[in-house]
């Protein structure tokens, strides 16, 4: 019988599992990671593209910004964006990955060194992830959104570009807090909230109290998903 595992993702199926966690990642340089050290780790690149907005929903919740997430072959959400190929370097790669997965126009919308966010090293899976980050008009965000559907990688790879909430509503959960509950890919929940940070699309303290009452959530649903051990 032929293999019905990871097939080719096999070589990398330790990294960007679900298990990581953000103690993991340790922020390096851009410079650093293209040191002697980092050579014989894999790299990969994603980038965050968005777009700022001023819609209220229901008169009620700030929209902020429109930003482009996805919903990936293994169920994770995630960036767009992949590992760098042999040779290649990361803005090459996360240029290269925009095109196959989101089938972004790069003669309009190619990343610049500059779009470079931050970079994190996984010494425990020889892994180093670059992030970039890219404003855009909303009228482009639409048109880049509406092209995702015909990327060659639409339907396969990529399941679906999602928009995450910024707001938090009126019961402290729903929004971004419930967002931040889901399941994602190496640590692109640590870049939704750093690009948040860094573009300045939210203040510090509603990005502080989001991932507060998302940790407060994850403890309360272990117990009423009776993942908690009630024997005792
Ligand atoms: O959005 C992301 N941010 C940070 N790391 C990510 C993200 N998406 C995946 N990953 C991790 C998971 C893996 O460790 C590598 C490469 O993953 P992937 O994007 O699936 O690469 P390919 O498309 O298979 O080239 O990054």
């Amino acid at each position: 019988m032929t293999d019905i595992g990871w097939g080719n993702l096999a070589q990398y199926e330790h990294y960007g599992r679900v298990g990581d966690i953000k103690e993991d990642f340790d922020i390096i340089s851009y410079e650093d990671s293209k040191g002697e050290l980092y050579s014989s780790f894999k790299h990969a690149s994603h980038a965050m593209l968005f777009a700022r907005n001023d819609t209220v929903l229901w008169d009620l919740y700030k929209s902020r910004a429109a930003i482009m997430m996805q919903m990936r072959f293994d169920g994770l959400l995630g960036f767009p964006g992949g590992l760098v190929d042999p040779g290649e370097n990361p803005l090459d790669g996360v240029n290269r990955e925009l095109e196959e997965e989101i089938g972004l126009d790069l003669c309009k919308h190619k990343l610049q060194n500059s779009d470079q966010v931050v970079s994190f090293v996984n010494k425990s899976k020889n892994l180093v992830l670059h992030f970039y980050g890219k404003e855009v008009t909303v009228n482009d965000f639409s048109e880049i959104e509406m092209k995702t559907l015909s990327a060659p990688d639409y339907g396969n790879e990529t399941l679906g570009m999602i928009r995450p909430p910024l707001y938090t509503m009126g019961d402290g959960y729903r929004g971004l807090p419930a967002f931040l509950s889901n399941s994602y890919a190496g640590n692109s929940r640590q870049e939704l909230l750093i690009g948040l940070q860094h573009f300045k699309i939210l203040e510090q303290d509603e990005i502080e109290k989001a991932v507060d009452s998302w940790k407060t959530f994850m403890k309360t649903n272990r117990q009423t998903c009776g993942l908690t051990n009630t024997d005792s």
